[in-house]
């Protein structure tokens, strides 16, 4: 694999993410998360997955040098679908995963965490959807899972500001579980994975199971929404515009066209 590595060790699979400088998530490193899933999933060695990133952030997001590369609105709503169908069924995985994110998560890199059980966070973590930064919106279930951990209120400040929150923040709101210094996430990210490893494997996927009873029919029309929606802004003047601002390193001058 290029951009991702995985191993096993004490029945508990780590996934790296692997792709400098910022992790981002370009559709080879997700097609490659789609494969190593499918060999984590029918293993009866492994119990826990721990999925973090390696360098300076756990994800930066979905790889924006490469939206530039996609023209039409049903490329980037199918883009939006294959994130979104990758991340149910990792909230939906039979084996419980356990984000550990220090640096940054942001867009894609929050959609992927949110996706996972549980999330432990260093203190300093950034933690956003800043896609309206780029005069996009968010595309991988990210405005349909925010709401559902920090509620509607702080769900919309955090979108429509794309100002991140602390790791600190993240915890206070019901978005992580536990803050720690940057050098204990891992670390305490095997102590909890060790735990859970020790419980009936099947029990362990019920409760899983039984978890997402609480995603409901609206859920899905949700999504359905924000992949169509997805695919609409991004052909717009002022997405080209957001996103080449980023690359530019310069702020972005939207027009409403
Ligand atoms: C459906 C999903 C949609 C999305 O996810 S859209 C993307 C949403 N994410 C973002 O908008 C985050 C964008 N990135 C940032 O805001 C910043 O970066 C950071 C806060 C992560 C880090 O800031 P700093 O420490 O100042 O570093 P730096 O020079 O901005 O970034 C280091 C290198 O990483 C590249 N990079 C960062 N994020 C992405 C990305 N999401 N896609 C592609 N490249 C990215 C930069 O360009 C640069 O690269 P170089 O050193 O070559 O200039």
């Amino acid at each position: 694999m290029e951009y991702l590595k995985w191993s096993v060790e004490d029945s508990i699979a780590t996934i790296t993410l692997q792709r400098p400088p910022a992790n981002a998530l370009s559709s080879g490193l997700l097609r490659e998360l789609t494969a190593a899933l499918d060999e984590i999933e029918p293993s009866r060695e492994i119990r826990a997955v721990v999925i973090h990133g390696e360098g300076r952030f756990f994800s930066a997001g979905a790889d924006i040098k490469e939206f530039t590369t996609v023209s039409s609105s049903e490329g980037f709503s199918n883009l939006g679908k294959f994130g979104q169908d990758l991340f149910d069924r990792m909230e939906k995985f039979p084996k419980p995963i356990i984000a550990a994110i220090h640096g940054a998560a942001l867009g894609g890199g929050l959609e992927l965490a949110m996706s996972c059980h549980i999330r432990l966070v260093s203190e300093t973590a950034k933690l956003g959807l800043p896609e309206l930064q780029l005069g996009i919106i968010p595309g991988f279930a990210g405005t349909q899972r925010l709401p559902k951990y920090v509620g509607t209120a702080r769900a919309a400040e955090m979108m429509l500001t794309s100002e991140p929150i602390t790791g600190l923040e993240a915890v206070q709101y019901g978005l992580a579980n536990h803050a720690y210094p940057e050098n204990e996430v891992l670390e305490q990210a095997y102590k909890l994975a060790g735990k859970i490893a020790k419980k009936s494997p099947g029990s362990v996927k019920a409760a899983i199971e039984l978890l997402n009873y609480s995603k409901t029919k609206e859920f899905y029309e949700g999504v359905k929404r924000e992949s169509e929606l997805f695919g609409e802004v991004f052909v717009s003047k002022d997405a080209k515009e957001g996103i080449q601002a980023f690359i530019e390193k310069r702020e972005p001058h939207f027009k409403g066209e």
